[in-house]
């Protein structure tokens, strides 16, 4: 079994580090933090180090590939960190094992599926997206990359979501709409037009806020 460090020991890391130890995929064995205290124990994980440690976690061999922990709070610095650290270390891709992810769909390094969720044919997951729990991508739909789901996000098909998205609970996108990049969608949003502009979109139908 692979030996998995998650970089971010907060709450969407320690859930990371349950779901693919709980599934019996990886072996986690630490976190990276730069506000966590290096050789303490988080939920008997230990905290290999800072941000800057990874590289030389690797090098001394304490884990085989590196996920990212660090949610939509912080979009722009989980893609710095992946684009920082993807020629150096190898990235896992983890699927809960309770996903229904068509064979045809392509899905990215450092890419995080939750369970239950299903994503229909020809999708494009590209990499370093998470995805929370429930929710639904329909066929030929494209998610960019950094881009963050909470739960129970319904996307149809044909849609294009861009990058450092961050998309509510409970939100809905119908067929065939782009999301241009950097557009954070409110819980429950009905998005029925096309998001051209970066922003904050909220409502049935969505708005335009700020
Ligand atoms: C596992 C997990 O937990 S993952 C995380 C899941 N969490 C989410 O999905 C949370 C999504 N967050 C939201 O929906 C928040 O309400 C946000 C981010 C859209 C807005 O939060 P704030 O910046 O605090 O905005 P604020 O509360 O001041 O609202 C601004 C306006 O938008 C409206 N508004 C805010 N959220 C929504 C919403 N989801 N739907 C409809 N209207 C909304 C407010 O009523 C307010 O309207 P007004 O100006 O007419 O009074």
């Amino acid at each position: 079994m692979k030996k998995l460090a998650i970089i971010g020991a907060g709450d969407l890391g320690q859930q990371i580090a349950y779901h693919a130890a709980q599934d019996n995929q990886f072996e986690v064995v630490g976190f990276f933090d730069d506000f966590a205290t290096p050789n303490t124990i988080i939920n008997q994980i230990k905290v290999f180090g800072k941000v800057e440690d990874v590289e030389n976690g690797f090098t001394n061999k304490l884990f085989d590939e590196v996920i990212i922990g660090i949610g939509y709070k912080h979009l722009g610095f989980r893609e710095k960190l992946y684009t920082s650290l993807k020629a150096v270390v190898p990235f896992a891709t983890f699927i809960h094992s309770s996903c229904y992810i068509d064979a045809s769909c392509v899905v990215g390094s450092g890419v995080c599926i939750f369970p239950g969720v299903i994503i229909d044919q020809q999708a494009i997951i590209k990499d370093n997206v998470f995805i929370n729990i429930s929710c639904t991508i329909a066929h030929d739909s494209i998610i960019a990359q950094h881009t963050f789901l909470s739960p129970r996000v319904a996307i149809a098909g044909f849609v294009n979501i861009g990058k450092r998205c961050n998309i509510g609970i409970n939100s809905t996108i119908i067929d065939n709409i782009n999301v241009a990049d950097d557009v954070q969608i409110g819980a429950g949003t009905v998005v029925i037009n096309q998001i051209e502009k970066s922003g904050l979109y909220v409502g049935n139908p969505s708005r335009f806020i700020r």
